[in-house]
């Protein structure tokens, strides 16, 4: 059997560790101490042959600065975001520290909440190396099922984009302006993004699939989405902080609403749902926000 580890014990780590010892010997770790199957020293975790970091985008270099040591292990990344204080991709944080043949990425449609119940979905494995992928793929339970890609920008944008229009459309849910309007955003999300990406070089299809529509579909949909979450908070007047405090768990889509932000800025792109995301955020009114958005 393969010894795979997972780094970081909440809800995403703690769903692919149940989903993963389908077929492997699994064990877990977190930065605190946990009572739960499995769960061993940071130092043992690395000796395993394959690791799956889920560690959120923000904390993601410092963590690899602080503990992480390369022992040809073989890596996928499960985290979704771009880091707010630079505006670097996770595969840029990661080529610091990890070489491009040994690293992978995860994308698609996953609640970890259903992940933890074994109801089915379909997610993508996206990595240069397309052997490394088959290996993963192999990983994962009868209950998931795999494609392959190698368009690793494609799988990040959409991964972490779609968590800031997630916000948007959370926020068009909490001023009840309808079906219609939350289909005209999500769907003007989806070109926002997929532009975005092509601007990265990344493949048109990755944000018809998957990684980037049935990702996006999942997330802007729902209010299992903590990115959701956040947008009905923020429509109901809430500060960030507040809605955070609350939660209790991460939100990716506030820092790479961040991130965005400064990526557009810088090279002088056209992101409309995001930069209002980005000022709701930093007070702006969403009645004001959307109707911006929304009204010719
Ligand atoms: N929950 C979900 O359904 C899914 C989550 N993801 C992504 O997975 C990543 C993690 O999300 P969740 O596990 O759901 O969040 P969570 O809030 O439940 O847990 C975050 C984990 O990161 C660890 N962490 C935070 N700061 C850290 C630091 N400085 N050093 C080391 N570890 C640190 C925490 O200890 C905790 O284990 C995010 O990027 C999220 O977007 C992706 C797909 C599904
Ligand atoms: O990425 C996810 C599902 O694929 C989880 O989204 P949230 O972080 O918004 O809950």
């Amino acid at each position: 059997m393969s010894k795979v580890g997972v780094i970081g014990a909440g809800k995403w780590g703690s769903a692919l560790a149940f989903a993963l010892s389908e077929k492997s010997d699994v064990f877990i770790t977190s930065r605190t101490p946990r009572e739960v199957k499995n769960f061993v020293s940071l130092k043992e975790i690395l000796k395993c042959e394959y690791l799956i970091i889920t560690v959120p985008a923000q904390q993601i270099a410092s963590w690899l600065e602080d503990n992480f040591v390369f022992t040809n292990q073989k890596i996928l990344v499960a985290s979704k975001g771009i880091e707010a204080t630079t505006g670097r991709f996770l595969n840029d944080i990661y080529a610091n520290h990890i070489p491009e043949s040994n690293i992978a990425f995860l994308s698609g449609p996953s609640f970890a909440t259903e992940v933890m119940q074994s109801l089915p979905t379909a997610l993508v494995i996206n990595s240069k190396n397309e052997e490394l992928s088959k290996e993963f793929s192999y990983l994962f339970p009868s209950f998931i099922k795999i494609y392959t890609s190698t368009d690793v920008i494609g799988a990040e944008v959409a991964g972490a984009y779609k968590n800031v229009i997630a916000i948007a459309a959370g926020i068009c849910e909490g001023l009840g302006l309808g079906k219609n309007a939350a289909a005209a955003l999500i769907s003007r999300g989806l070109v926002e993004m997929q532009r975005f990406g092509l601007h990265y070089g990344a493949k048109e299809d990755s944000f018809l699939g998957l990684s980037g529509a049935g990702d996006l579909f999942l997330t802007a949909s729902s209010n299992m989405s903590r990115n959701f979450r956040v947008g009905l908070g923020l429509a109901k007047g809430r500060t960030q902080e507040d809605i955070l405090q609350e939660l209790g768990e991460v939100a990716e889509g506030i820092g790479t609403a961040y991130a965005l932000h400064e990526i557009s800025q810088l090279r002088n792109l056209y992101l409309p749902i995001a930069k209002e995301v980005y000022e709701m955020l930093e007070g702006k009114n969403p009645k004001e926000s959307l109707r911006d958005l929304l009204s010719s």
